[in-house]
């Protein structure tokens, strides 16, 4: 089977666009251009496909709706601009999905947020819901409290903490070039293009160490780190260009374009391995026989229902260590419920954890995606 095939497999997309691509050679956003991704993305919906947009050109937006002419140099002023022209960027994507039926939701994030475990659920759950509605998850940094994006141009790596966080198949980073060239294309004019590489194969640094373009910030190297971010958990990254027309259907639908990086490993086996290697264990849930029996079935989530006890002290996010009555361990995952509140749900069913926390975040105290058998 083609690798390519993963493409047109794929059930959930992110789709990240730079500013490279979104502005109108610097002077505020390309509608025009945003309404035909619109268009294709609106489609891969349409045909089941769940897609969040990482969007850059709050930057430019802003600089054109200030008047100003040149990119400013105080990371202060370039906060400035992306607080004003945010606002045009999210209405910008609001106004072309509307065209379709379609609402989009803003969603501003920071690389700190998705290294808190607990901040990192949450952004998870809101994100997984939004899909649910079918409403189109915008990401943008948050660049109001941090600067090295802005600096740096790094939505390409949020692009791949985003595939992480929602467990996306794939990545796919729409640029100014048609893909990753053997070497920049704008100072080598018989440059090749890159078809398919394992994203962690060393002579793409080498490849993409040319630098940015003159609008882009990260230039190729940024997208080739990403691609080895989103390969962690399994996913594959296109890098192409955005303005091939209908590029997002077109890939989707099988067609060689762009360059493809590709994860050592699949989806599954990469977020077991993490779950199983990075975190330490702060707590453990003991199991009625029936909920080791599902469990130990696979596939299926711990419902409090099934927890005959808890120990331990922990948070909302952290890993916890399920064991059987003779006290044997059957799975590890994390935990959707902080040790005070499992125990007052613990043995309850999930109907009940509205009305005995007078709040509920989700039905079940760990989520099959997060769960490892051991
Ligand atoms: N090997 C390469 N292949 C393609 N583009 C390269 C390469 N090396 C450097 N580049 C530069 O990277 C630029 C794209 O990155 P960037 O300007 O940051 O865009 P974006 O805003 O889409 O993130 C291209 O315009 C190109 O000049
Ligand atoms: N968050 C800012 C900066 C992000 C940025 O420049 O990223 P990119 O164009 O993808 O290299 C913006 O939206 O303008």
């Amino acid at each position: 089977m083609s690798e390519r095939s993963q493409l047109s497999q794929a059930r959930r997309l992110v789709v990240k666009i730079g500013s490279a691509l979104l502005t109108n050679d610097g002077q505020g956003l390309d509608v025009d251009a945003l309404g035909r991704w619109v268009d294709q993305i609106s489609a891969l919906i349409a045909a089941g496909v769940e897609v969040v947009v990482v969007s850059s050109g709050s930057v430019a937006e802003g600089m054109s709706r200030l008047g100003w002419r040149s990119r400013p140099e105080q990371l202060h002023e370039l906060q400035a601009a992306a607080a004003v022209g945010q606002m045009g960027l999210v209405q910008t994507w609001q106004d072309q999905f509307r065209r379709h039926g379609r609402h989009a939701a803003q969603i501003l994030l920071t690389h700190d947020d998705l290294s808190d475990r607990k901040r990192y659920l949450n952004a998870r759950s809101t994100l997984r819901t939004l899909l649910d509605y079918g409403v189109i998850p915008i990401v943008n940094e948050n660049d109001t409290v941090v600067t090295d994006e802005i600096r740096f141009g790094d939505n390409d790596t949020l692009g791949a903490l985003v595939a992480n966080l929602i467990e996306a198949d794939g990545l796919i980073i729409l640029t100014d070039q048609l893909g990753l060239f053997d070497q920049d294309p704008r100072k080598n004019p018989d440059a090749s293009l890159v078809l398919e590489r394992k994203a962690g194969d060393p002579e793409l640094d080498v490849m993409a160490a040319g630098g940015a373009g003159v609008l882009g910030r990260g230039g190729m190297l940024t997208k080739v780190r990403a691609a080895r971010l989103a390969a962690r958990s399994g996913a594959f990254t296109v890098i192409v260009g955005g303005r091939i027309e209908g590029v997002v259907s077109r890939l989707v639908g099988g067609e060689l374009l762009g360059t493809l990086l590709l994860p050592e490993q699949g989806r599954i086996a990469a977020r077991k391995q993490w779950l199983a290697s990075h975190l330490k264990t702060r707590g453990v849930l003991t199991l009625d026989a029936g909920a080791v029996k599902v469990l130990c079935r696979g596939g299926r989530s711990l419902l409090p229902v099934g927890v005959k006890g808890v120990s331990g002290q922990f948070r909302r996010g952290e890993m916890v260590s399920c064991v059987d009555e003779g006290g044997r361990e059957v799975a590890r995952g994390l935990v959707n419920y902080g040790s005070d509140e499992a125990r007052a749900i613990a043995g309850r069913s999930s109907d009940r954890i509205q009305e005995l926390l007078g709040y509920i975040s989700d039905e079940e105290i760990i989520h099959r995606d997060n769960m490892v058998i051991v």
